[in-house]
């Protein structure tokens, strides 16, 4: 090791007890690095390394990092690293995250990190401070080890946030940068979290009639324990009913429960069955406890599901009146962003209200154009998003001096709506409260929410190809540009379905091709699915032998 490295001499040593295997290629991808948790042991090392490098870079911020898959099954698991802000780590560095991840030796490792010190001029001397937590998975505790291991070795100081949601983990690295600041996000630690969200809650709905009971889905993950530390600070304001809530039973996360299940087949979980009445309100939260869906039984006695669509239709219509209200609506914009999977019907409704940019999958692109608005609702179909306050904006709301007691109030709800939502990160538990606030607002039930607009039926079909790379798209991923001539093909099939749309692109956390099709009905929806998935997979050269059947 060269010089500057003089006071890092445990990292040889250090990096000879956390191997790398050599045959797998790892990637910080959309979600950071997420693959099964029995061949992570080698990142979580170099991930606290880097996690100290960023650090020192930003002159001794606490940078965070978050060990989950989120909703994946148990056995994955997964590291993402969290800057100051508590917002995702910046897209340069992903790759150095890659390149630190794959370094083969132990002294490519060292050189690998010294390139990156030398590329990005670090100085080595500066503080390197780092929070962590993970979620509830069983290798969780060892890959903590490992990441302690990696940030002894750079030797930053570590704060264990113990087993908390990602959010939780977001607001802590926000809270603890901007402690004593102008900035300052909230008290830096677990209960300061849940006592500005309940605080925040009780405000907004002070005065309103209570609403029925809420039927929660922890997805026997980190949010059960969230829910169980939320609920006595709620209070009467809002009674909670915690299910799947079996954190430490072998193989309960995520399996048949959850937000990510109940999205992908727009079904109900098995375990509510019994449980969820007629026009009763239940959500559920993936194993990280940053996605959320709604859902309710309707008269029918029929599963009806509210996704991350409705959420934002919601949401932006309640605070686009509370601007309009509040006498600022030439001062504050309000914009909404979705992507590609937003359904169609959604999209139409909320345009004829208001901006809505479309942008690539994934939270990073959804966040960053959300803060081009003054506030900016953002949202996948899946259920995670949050809402945005720009700085201007929160000083406007903090300066506004109303003229009226009705403007007054608006403002009032205004100033709480930003200590509700959490700014940094989708927020199952803040999503949730938001909503609940917006029903007991409105008075509404799940039925009039739901009745906004009427969903398209739509079916997502995932397609196993030999190089989802040689799928190519623009236009936020809603046109293919490779393989040249599938988009002329995909657009000839679309125009023969009433109310078709048809998307492909590939994944970017799994190594497949996802086909997204909607129409006027649902078998129309699932046929040019199926017919598209088809083409994909012909175009793709598949094996004719092994084409599913389903394709068309
Ligand atoms: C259709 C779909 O739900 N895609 C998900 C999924 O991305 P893919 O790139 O489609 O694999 O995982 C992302 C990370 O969790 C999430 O942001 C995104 O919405
Ligand atoms: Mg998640």
């Amino acid at each position: 090791m060269s010089n500057q490295f003089q006071h890092y001499q445990e990292i040889p040593r250090l990096a000879d007890a956390h191997p790398k295997l050599s045959h797998i290629r790892y990637q910080y991808g959309t979600a950071g690095f997420r693959t099964l948790g029995s061949v992570l042991d080698s990142v979580l090392f170099r991930v606290g390394i880097l996690a100290g490098l960023r650090s020192k870079k930003l002159d001794g911020k606490t940078i965070g990092v978050m060990v989950t898959a989120s909703h994946n099954p148990e056995d994955d698991n997964g590291v993402k690293l969290v800057d100051p802000r508590g917002e995702m780590l910046e897209a340069s560095w992903e790759a150095h995250a890659s390149t630190l991840a794959n370094a083969a030796t132990t002294s490519d490792l060292i050189e690998a990190i010294e390139a990156i010190v030398r590329f990005a001029k670090i100085d080595l001397s500066k503080p390197a401070r780092v929070v962590y937590g993970r979620d509830t998975r069983p290798s969780g505790p060892a890959l903590v080890a490992s990441l302690r291991d990696g940030l002894a070795a750079i030797r930053a100081e570590p704060r264990d946030a113990g087993i908390v949601t990602t959010p939780i983990l977001h607001y802590l690295v926000r809270t603890i940068n901007t402690k004593g600041t102008k900035d300052t996000y909230g008290d830096d630690s677990e209960e300061g979290y849940y006592e500005k969200l309940s605080g925040a809650f009780k405000r907004l709905v002070a005065g309103k009639q209570p609403l029925p009971p809420l039927i929660v889905d922890c997805a026997n993950g980190v949010g059960a324990d969230a829910i169980s530390k939320i609920s006595p600070q709620l209070g009467d304001s809002l009674k909670l009913i915690p299910h799947n809530t079996a954190t430490s039973t072998p193989g309960a996360l995520n399996n048949l429960c959850g937000a990510d299940y109940v999205k992908t087949l727009q079904k109900l979980p098995p375990s509510l069955a019994n449980h969820l009445k007629i026009g009763q309100r239940g959500c559920s939260f993936d194993g990280d406890a940053d996605r959320l869906m709604y859902f309710y039984i309707d008269e029918r006695n029929q599963f009806r599901m509210l996704d991350g669509d409705k959420i934002a239709a919601l949401v932006a219509g309640f605070v686009v009146d509370l601007i309009k209200t509040a006498g600022l609506e030439s001062d504050v914009k309000v914009g909404v962003v979705q992507t590609a999977y937003a359904n169609g019907s959604s999209t139409k409704y909320l345009a004829e209200r208001l901006p809505v940019r479309c942008v690539p999958t994934g939270v990073k692109h959804l966040h960053h154009a959300a803060e081009r608005f003054d506030i900016g609702v953002y949202f996948e179909a899946n259920g995670h998003g949050t809402v945005l306050f720009s700085t201007g904006t929160q000083e406007t709301l903090a300066h506004h001096e109303p003229s009226t007691p009705a403007q007054s109030t608006a403002l009032n709800h205004l100033l709480n709506l930003t200590q509700l939502i959490n700014q940094s990160v989708g927020d199952a538990i803040s999503d949730m409260l938001l909503v609940e606030v917006v029903l007991a607002h409105r008075l509404y039930s799940g039925l009039e929410w739901d009745s906004l607009y009427v969903d398209l039926p739509n079916r997502l079909v995932k397609v196993i190809v030999e190089d989802r790379h040689a799928f190519q798209t623009e236009d936020a991923e809603r046109q293919l540009v490779s393989p040249k001539g599938l988009q002329g093909k995909i657009d000839d099939l679309v125009r023969r379905y009433d109310g078709g749309r048809s998307f492909v692109r590939p994944s970017g956390t799994e190594d497949v091709v996802r086909v997204y099709a909607e129409a006027a009905i649902k078998s129309q929806a699932d046929e040019l699915a199926f017919r598209v998935a088809g083409l994909v997979y012909d175009e793709a050269g598949g094996d004719p032998s092994s084409r599913p059947k389903e394709f068309l």
